[in-house]
């Protein structure tokens, strides 16, 4: 049998996972698209990409920042929607309120029903991902369209409008962000440093209130964390994983990507996007020869 007609025997019988990224580009390749492409890859989701800005950015930080028009993001979501089909889809960089409207619009019309919200706003070195003016849009127009939404704590603070400073802050913030729309509501605890021997991940459905944990990982190889723990959820939802399934998936790639870090770079360094998948192949015992 030719190649060709076996692949295509193998597409018709076994559904391809699809999962696409709207974001913004890192150049140092630990965040934005390059992390979540990165990760779609290592979970074997076939990834797409609509682009949304293109930084300049390395592991010492953010140099410049280049958004695309709004016109161009929504074509690009178009284009692979129209004719590969998107399982889940994920945001993650979006810069300004017109892009988001864009995304939002697209998204809407195709009624996708996997899509996980990472509402990125300010980079860990601190240059602004998002303009303040654009988080109305992204509260009122995206939201409402999303799956999951998963905020970090300074985020979630803004979503919310609420200071997080305990445990029943975050429940409340948790709530707050429910009631814009998202079925679940992840709020990341990587910036909670109270904690200093463990990280907690509070997730909201609108009734239960489930906590994922890992052990805090003391380290500045932290660069595009928040990216590829919601890609991985991504990709887990386009492999038809229920949504806390995808998150405490989601949660084990980031703790081995933090766990096994490259060392790269002078600054904040990216995460190790093999480490998930080389622990299970150590797990897995060697295959017999035939
Ligand atoms: N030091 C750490 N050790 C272990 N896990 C971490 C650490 N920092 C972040 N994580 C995990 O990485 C993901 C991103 O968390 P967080 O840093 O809060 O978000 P962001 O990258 O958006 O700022 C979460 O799943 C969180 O549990
Ligand atoms: C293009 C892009 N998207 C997202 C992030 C956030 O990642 P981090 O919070 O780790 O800086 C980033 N730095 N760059």
């Amino acid at each position: 049998m030719s190649d060709t007609i076996h692949n295509r025997l193998q597409d018709e019988q076994v559904h391809i996972p699809r999962a696409l990224t709207i974001a913004g580009s890192d150049s140092g390749g630990g965040a934005g698209i390059q992390a979540d492409l990165k990760t779609f890859q290592e979970l074997e989701v076939f990834g797409m990409s609509a682009i949304t800005a293109v930084t300049v950015q390395n592991t010492l930080g953010v140099t410049g920042v280049y958004p695309l028009p709004p016109e161009a993001c929504a074509a690009q979501i178009e284009a692979v929607s129209q004719d590969l089909g998107v399982d889940a889809v994920k945001t993650g960089m979006l810069f300004n309120a017109p892009i988001i409207e864009a995304a939002a619009e697209v998204i809407g019309r195709y009624k996708w029903s996997s899509v996980v919200v990472d509402p990125v706003m300010i980079a860990k070195g601190g240059a602004e991902l998002l303009q303040a003016e654009a988080v109305y849009a992204l509260k009122h127009k995206l939201l409402p369209l999303a799956r999951v939404v998963t905020p970090n704590i300074p985020e979630a603070e803004a979503l919310a409008g609420i200071e997080i400073r305990t445990p029943e802050d975050r429940k409340e913030a948790a709530r707050r962000i429910h009631s814009l729309g998202p079925a679940f509501v992840v709020i990341k605890g990587g910036h909670d440093e109270e904690d200093s021997r463990q990280v907690t991940d509070l997730v909201y459905d609108g009734d239960v209130f489930t906590e994922l944990s890992g052990r805090r990982i003391h380290t500045v190889h932290t660069h595009g964390t928040g990216c590829t723990f919601s890609a991985a959820v991504t990709a887990w939802l386009a492999k038809g994983a229920d949504p806390l399934q995808a998150m405490t998936e989601g949660r084990a790639f980031i703790q081995a990507a933090i766990e096994d870090s490259l060392g790269l770079g002078g600054g904040h360094g990216p995460t190790n996007h093999w480490a998930y998948q080389r622990r299970l192949a150590r797990r897995q015992p060697a295959q017999p020869r035939s």
